[in-house]
């Protein structure tokens, strides 16, 4: 029997500890941390994630303004949003809510966010800080997989990880935070040959493939732990992630459910970079 990685339950202890903290350094600081988060359009999901950021923030004393625009929004109009939140001196962090309707180019916007209220880490000033190994704000998703790992005391060092996936949000900062706890990383997309081979060298297998229940227990070698960051909905209208929770389990040694696995910790996540950019902006650490 697999140990089940409860995200939900880590995410709700973060919470609160963050929380405690908030409560100690606002009359330092003489203001709450600011999150300003910024949603374009009216896509269903990110209307729920957003509401869900919401109610985390405003449960631990954060201020996060949210600048609700509509779909047919022009660029420079996210651009100046980006600009007043980025001259807005309680404002400490930055979230614009992707995907981006098509036709706003997701990196002009990215680009235009100051990189020291960047708690998403997708600023390539901060990807480049990750791949040189400094301190930086560092996308939320992946650090709350390490979270994960590290307080559920499963070791990294010297595991041969596979990542399947390569987006900036979740694969590419995934293999290099895996890197730098000093796992050995192989990263597989969609045209690697013979997928579950690579796969079954895993010790820590990481899904982020967007391909719901893809990975069945062929993929995955006995004793992995495996981490899977799909989210998707099938046709009967419950969230599914990338492994096949049911084959997988029997033969993994640990591994994430969803709902209730990798996704609450994204938003825990969040509130830890908003933190730590409010830490940095008032010298308090
Ligand atoms: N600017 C960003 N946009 C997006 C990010 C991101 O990190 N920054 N990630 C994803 C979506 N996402 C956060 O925005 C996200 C996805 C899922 C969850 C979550 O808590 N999922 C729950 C289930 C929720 C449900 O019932 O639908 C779970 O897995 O238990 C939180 C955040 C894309 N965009």
């Amino acid at each position: 029997m697999a140990t089940i990685l409860n995200g939900k339950e880590l995410a709700a202890t973060l919470r609160a500890e963050q929380t405690e903290e908030i409560r100690k350094l606002a009359p330092l600081a003489g203001r709450p941390p600011g999150l300003g988060v910024i949603l374009v359009g009216d896509d269903p999901a990110s209307h729920a994630y957003v509401k869900n950021k919401r109610n985390a923030c405003k449960e631990a004393g954060i201020h996060a303004p949210e600048i609700n625009l509509p779909h047919d929004t022009t660029r420079e109009t996210v651009m100046e949003w980006v600009d007043k939140l980025n001259a807005d001196p309680r404002i400490d962090g930055i979230l614009v809510q992707l995907p981006l309707p098509p036709h706003i180019p997701k990196d002009d916007i990215l680009l235009r966010i100051d990189p020291e209220k960047d708690v998403d880490g997708f600023h390539p000033i901060n990807v480049g800080r990750l791949v040189i190994g400094e301190d930086t704000l560092v996308p939320c998703t992946p650090t709350g997989v390490m979270t994960l790992l590290s307080r559920y005391g499963i070791p990294v060092k010297g595991k041969k990880a596979v990542v399947l996936g390569r987006s900036l949000i979740v694969g590419k900062p995934m293999a290099l935070l895996l890197l730098a706890a000093d796992a050995t990383v192989t990263i597989c997309h969609s045209k690697t040959a013979n997928l579950s081979e690579e796969t079954r060298q895993a010790d820590i297998l990481v899904a982020a493939l967007g391909k719901p229940l893809m990975i069945t227990k062929d993929f995955v070698k006995k004793g992995a732990v495996v981490i899977d960051v799909g989210i998707s909905r099938n046709d009967k209208g419950k969230l599914v992630g990338d492994v096949d929770f049911d084959s997988v389990e029997p033969i993994a040694s640990a591994i994430t459910p969803v709902p209730g696995g990798v996704g609450p910790m994204t938003i825990a996540t969040l509130l830890e970079n908003t933190l730590k950019a409010y830490k940095k902006r008032n010298h308090l650490s």
